[in-house]
């Protein structure tokens, strides 16, 4: 079951409580295993993000959950399809009431503005409701500089690949990427200071990198100046999750 209801962070601007621009990934393979976080975690005010190992399994019915105890929920599916069947996702996602969510910016600009369309669309049947913030994925950060020449075949610097991506979404009225820290500062001064990064590929000083290939600390990746980290099993693998979470919060912080 999900606990107290938490305060809500009000929107990019307004970030206050360094929690709110934490996003825990909660990657469990059901409800129970992400209930059981969140009861640990309870009381401490950071953005939820369900991926798709757990919505495939709990569905919309656990975002639903997540939003009636007052959690920000960033629904990550990484949508890329035909234009038209992205403007219905995208629909359906923003009546579902997620305050976030994600596109892939290779899905090309008819993609990305069709997902823009099919937002718009939804907020015209949600009178007052927040719109959620959109956002494209740009070089998932598990792509190193070898698998993106070699593998997929991309030519050149795996920053500029992210800054194209990044422009095209801009471009395409997306309000912020999904890319490494390590690319943030670019990505800011071409596509301007209040376009959203949102940054996975965290992990705390001595903390396993796992599959992940372009990291960086939440500390540096916050002096970088992103938005939101993106930050899952260096505290959902941690022998005490509230404690990890809290450290990074103290890292940031102090
Ligand atoms: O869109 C995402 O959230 C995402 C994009 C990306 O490029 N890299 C990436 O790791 N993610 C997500 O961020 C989370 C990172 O989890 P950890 O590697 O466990 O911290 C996972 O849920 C990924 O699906």
């Amino acid at each position: 079951m999900i606990l107290s209801p938490l305060r809500r962070a009000s929107n990019l601007k307004s970030n206050r409580n360094p929690a709110e621009r934490i996003i825990v990934a909660l990657d469990y393979p059901d409800a129970a295993g992400a209930e059981s976080l969140l009861r640990q975690l309870e009381g401490i005010p950071c953005y939820m993000k369900v991926g798709m190992e757990l919505f495939y399994a709990a569905g919309p019915q656990f975002v639903l959950r997540l939003k009636e105890a007052g959690y920000n929920v960033f629904l990550d599916l990484k949508l890329h399809d035909i234009p038209n069947t992205v403007k219905g996702g995208s629909a359906s996602v923003t009546r579902l009431g997620v305050d976030m969510f994600n596109v892939h910016a290779a899905g090309g600009a008819a993609m990305m503005e069709a997902a823009r369309e099919g937002v718009e669309q939804a907020m015209s049947g949600r009178p007052g409701a927040a719109k959620p913030i959109l956002i494209g994925v740009t070089q998932l950060t598990s792509t190193s500089q070898q698998v993106l020449n070699d593998e997929i075949g991309i030519a050149g610097p795996i920053e500029e690949a992210v800054l194209r991506y990044a422009s095209l979404a801009k471009q395409s009225g997306l309000d912020g990427v999904v890319a490494s820290p390590l690319e943030v500062t670019r990505i800011k001064e071409r596509c301007g200071a209040s376009f959203a990064t949102v940054t996975p590929g965290i992990r705390p000083a001595g903390a396993a990198i796992g599959d992940q290939s372009r990291v960086m600390t939440p500390q540096d990746a916050f002096a970088q100046g992103t938005d939101y980290i993106v930050i899952g099993r260096p505290i959902t693998g941690a022998a005490y999750p509230r404690q990890a979470l809290e450290q990074i919060i103290e890292s940031i912080t102090g």
